[in-house]
């Protein structure tokens, strides 16, 4: 694939619910390895569109592709599958389960085991799990949460469990990672090691990362391209710079107060 080929292509994507089309006609391509962010005032369709790439929702039109692979309406799953994860605008985690055991939990449908396999414990299922549980570990290490690995995930702090969040989709070894405004909540120092975790992320995985969020230092200083969408609609896709000086950007934000 060339260096600059969409790794994702959504094209002519639209979402209906009832009367309301919340996503109409939206075109992009994220490239491999690209930090993209999508942007746009509340309701402007970004979880939509974000429901569709990850297989939340099926789309009512268009088409998604990873890698030339149609996996628009798959089901998040199989998209899961096919290393498209995603967290959550609100974080969704297995409150009452320790932060080590989600960690676990997500790997399962990656493993490559087989039911008997798993009850007959064969020497297969054994590395697997092994492996699956050195990965936990890892991640646990990066986030920083190992001392929190066998506490329930509800009780960490809030900032804990938005990075178990994405330690769970690391530990399936994503190609495509989607935050769904990961900085909400957050405090300043938090939202600066957010910028960093993810250039880091980038940097030392074969990832893209698609990005919602409405602070805007995070991601002017985070991303290479940005979307913006406006009621449903494309209204830009750019660079920071440009998309800072468009003027249909600033009456898009400046509407909205
Ligand atoms: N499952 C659903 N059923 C009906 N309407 C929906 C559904 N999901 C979203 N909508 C509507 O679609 C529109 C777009 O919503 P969406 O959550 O995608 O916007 P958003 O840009 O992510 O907003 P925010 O920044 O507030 O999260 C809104 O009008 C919303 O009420």
């Amino acid at each position: 694939m060339a260096a600059d080929a969409a790794f994702i292509e959504v094209q002519g994507l639209s979402m209906r619910f009832g009367g309301l089309l919340a996503v109409d006609g939206i075109e992009f391509g994220v490239r491999e390895r690209e930090i993209f962010a999508i942007i746009g005032p509340n309701g402007a369709g970004k979880t939509t569109v974000f429901n569709c790439i990850s297989g939340f929702y099926k789309p009512t039109t268009g088409r998604i592709r990873l890698q030339g692979r149609d996996i628009g309406g798959l089901g998040s799953h199989t998209v899961a599958r096919h290393g498209v994860v995603r967290t959550f605008q609100n974080v969704r985690l297995f409150k009452t389960m320790t932060a080590l055991e989600n960690l676990l939990v997500a790997q399962h449908r990656h493993l490559k085991t087989s039911l008997p396999a798993g009850l007959l414990k064969t020497r297969a299922y054994r590395d697997s799990e092994k492996k699956a549980l050195e990965r936990a570990l890892h991640w646990l290490d990066y986030m920083e949460l190992r001392e929190f690995a066998n506490r329930p995930a509800g009780t960490l702090a809030y900032g804990h469990q938005r990075r178990l969040e994405i330690a769970r989709c690391m530990v399936t070894e994503p190609r495509v990672l989607m935050l769904d405004e990961p900085a909400a909540g957050l405090n300043p120092q938090e939202k600066k090691d957010l910028q960093g975790l993810i250039q880091q992320l980038r940097a030392q995985h074969e990832l893209a990362v698609l990005l919602i969020e409405h602070d805007m230092s995070l991601v002017m200083g985070v991303s290479e391209r940005i979307l913006v969408m406006e009621h449903g609609r494309r209204i830009a896709l750019d660079e920071p710079e440009a998309i800072r000086n468009d003027q249909r950007v600033i009456k898009a934000y400046l509407g909205e107060e």
